[in-house]
């Protein structure tokens, strides 16, 4: 598999606003390469429309494209990959479907990334290293939780949860691959 970009920016329709695509073209003009579109609360027909447009957006960039937990999306509009959720479709059936398509995994502790990686998984996101406004509930993992899981694992490992441009540095110091961040990428 291609080596990934180490800036994975996801998308999220409340902080990308009324124009979310213009919105997402901001992004890539940052020069990030890696997009993972993420929808939660919207019908198949409107991800569908929603993943075709930024599918061509991304191509005007060469970016990668991964859809979130939609493989029938993510084939239909030809997307580089899938990222699936802690409780989606094991990744090796994702893979039977389709072996080319780069399969992202959302670990939230070591457990649950070493079964993406069993489970052939082409990296995991670790989340949330920090503490973040999409999940205020829930207690960071902390730089720490990355070094283990980091050390753990042969697959790329992306911080993903409070990432700041002021943290990369430590989330590198402690193993990650790269970061992913939505909020990070719009400041
Ligand atoms: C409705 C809904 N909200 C959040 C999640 C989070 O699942 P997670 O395993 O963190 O995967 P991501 O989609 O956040 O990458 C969910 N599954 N459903
Ligand atoms: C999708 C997701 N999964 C765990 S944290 C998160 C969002 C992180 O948002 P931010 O990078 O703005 O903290
Ligand atoms: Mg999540």
């Amino acid at each position: 598999m291609m080596e990934l970009p180490r800036l994975y920016a996801i998308t999220d329709p409340k902080a990308y606003g009324e124009d979310f695509f213009g919105t997402l073209k901001k992004v890539l003009e940052r020069g990030v390469r890696m997009i993972q579109l993420r929808e939660k609360e919207i019908s198949a027909r409107e991800y569908y429309q929603k993943a075709l447009k930024a599918r061509q957006i991304t191509r005007e960039y060469s970016a990668l494209l991964l859809i979130n937990e939609r493989v029938d999306i993510a084939i239909a509009v030809e997307a580089d990959g899938v990222h699936l959720p802690e409780n989606s479709l094991p990744p090796s059936v994702v893979k039977k479907l389709k072996k080319d398509l780069i399969v992202g995994y959302s670990a939230h502790n070591l457990e649950s990334a070493i079964y993406a990686q069993q489970e052939g998984a082409d990296f995991v996101t670790l989340s949330p290293i920090f503490r973040t406004e999409s999940h205020p509930e829930v207690e960071p993992l902390g730089p720490g939780a990355l070094k283990e899981v980091s050390q753990r694992l042969s697959i790329p490992v992306f911080a993903l949860g409070g990432v700041t441009w002021d943290r990369i540095k430590l989330c590198y110091k402690n193993g990650a691959y790269g970061v992913a961040s939505i909020r990070m990428f719009l400041s």
